[in-house]
């Protein structure tokens, strides 16, 4: 299959096709730092019923008479400590584009067009898979940077393609990366990174694997997540030889009032001290990028915390970003999954 310019009789129109699309999807960040930037985000992402399953007229009231007045200032002041001011963006879409850029450079040749865009705001999916089909890409691979499955997170990647493609007269044939969390290549990239933190800086007494948390209910009404997190923490703990002493998995972000996944990585950090563990490492590993949630959330607050309750040493271990175990781990399974059409 190569690329076809077909030039057909006047009138016709242009044909553009045989090029392959992969689209990197990663959650989305308000375009500025500035409160209405984050208040119009936070609309379109804590809009969705897939991320809160609260009746629509209910939480439409709730949504716009509190959250949107309350949460936006604090979360501004969140993303300004983490801002990427070379770039004026925010940490997440700074990292995902540089990892497809370096992924752009494995596939040479023009065949393979590699690309990203946001689940909530900018660039958006319908924009970017407009794009791909325009230049060509009639077979696309969307890779949701979700390591673990979830409702919340991959599911509402897929209903936004389909909610794109629903728009357009030639489709383009989608494929979608399953998720990677057990997946060899992404285990070893994880304790690539953390044995060079280890490398580097000695062995923390306890090393605190932190994934994103997921209301509780959720996780009863059937989402994966939970199990995914905990598969993807037991396979690295084993990888590293480390005990479940040393090895702690928590989940961070909790929203609302209700109950979420347990243990809570902040009351993690708050314990840690008081059990002998003076020096702790914290890794992200449902992060594929940087984020605020990682660089505000962890390495500012999460130390804070651990330091107030008696902690001597805390740091962060960079998520996998736009490192080359990152590039090469996602080169392997973007290539698999494009079997037969490459
Ligand atoms: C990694 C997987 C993620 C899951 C699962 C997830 C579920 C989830 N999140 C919220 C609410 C918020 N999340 C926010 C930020 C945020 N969340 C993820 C990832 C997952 N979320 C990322 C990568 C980010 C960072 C975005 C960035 O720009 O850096 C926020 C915004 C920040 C804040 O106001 O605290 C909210 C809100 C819910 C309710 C939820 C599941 C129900
Ligand atoms: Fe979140
Ligand atoms: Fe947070």
């Amino acid at each position: 299959m190569t690329m076809e310019r077909t030039h057909m009789p006047e009138g016709h129109p242009e044909i553009n096709q045989g090029r392959i699309g992969v689209l990197l999807v990663n959650l989305g960040t308000p375009d500025g730092a500035d409160v209405p930037s984050v208040r119009r985000y936070l609309r379109e992402f804590l809009g969705d019923p897939r991320v809160i399953e609260v009746p629509r007229a209910i939480w439409f009231v709730i949504l716009n008479l509190f959250i949107l007045t309350l949460r936006p200032p604090k979360t501004a002041r969140a993303y300004r400590k983490v801002w990427v001011i070379e770039t004026d963006e925010g940490p997440l879409r700074y990292h995902t584009r540089r990892l497809t850029e370096a992924l752009a450079g494995r596939f040479e040749g023009g065949r393979v067009a590699v690309d990203h865009a946001m689940r909530y705001g900018n660039p958006s999916i319908p924009d970017v898979l407009t794009r791909l089909k325009a230049g060509g890409c009639d077979r696309i691979l969307v890779a949701p940077l979700y390591p673990q499955y979830s409702a919340t997170t991959t599911a509402t990647v897929v209903d936004k393609v389909g909610e794109a493609l629903r728009g357009m007269r030639w489709q383009p044939t989608i494929r979608v990366v399953p998720p990677y969390y057990d997946d060899p290549a992404h285990i070893e990239a994880l304790a690539k990174s953390i044995e060079a933190d280890f490398a580097a800086h000695g062995r923390p007494d306890a090393l605190v694997a932190s994934f994103h948390g997921l209301p509780k209910d959720y996780f009863e009404k059937g989402d994966p997540y939970h199990c995914h997190c905990a598969k993807t923490a037991r396979l690295l703990r084993e990888r590293l030889g480390m005990g479940s002493e040393d090895f702690r998995l928590t989940f961070q972000s909790r929203f609302g009032p209700r109950e979420w996944l347990q243990p809570y990585t902040d009351e993690t950090l708050a314990a840690l001290p008081a059990e002998g563990a003076r020096s702790v490492a914290a890794v992200m590993p449902g992060f594929p990028a940087d984020c605020v949630e990682t660089l505000e959330e962890i390495a500012i607050e999460g130390r804070k915390t651990f330091e107030d309750a008696g902690g001597t040493a805390f740091r962060t271990i960079p998520c996998l970003n736009d490192s080359d175990v990152h590039v090469d781990m996602m080169e392997t399974i973007v290539r698999r999954e494009l079997g037969g059409w490459l």
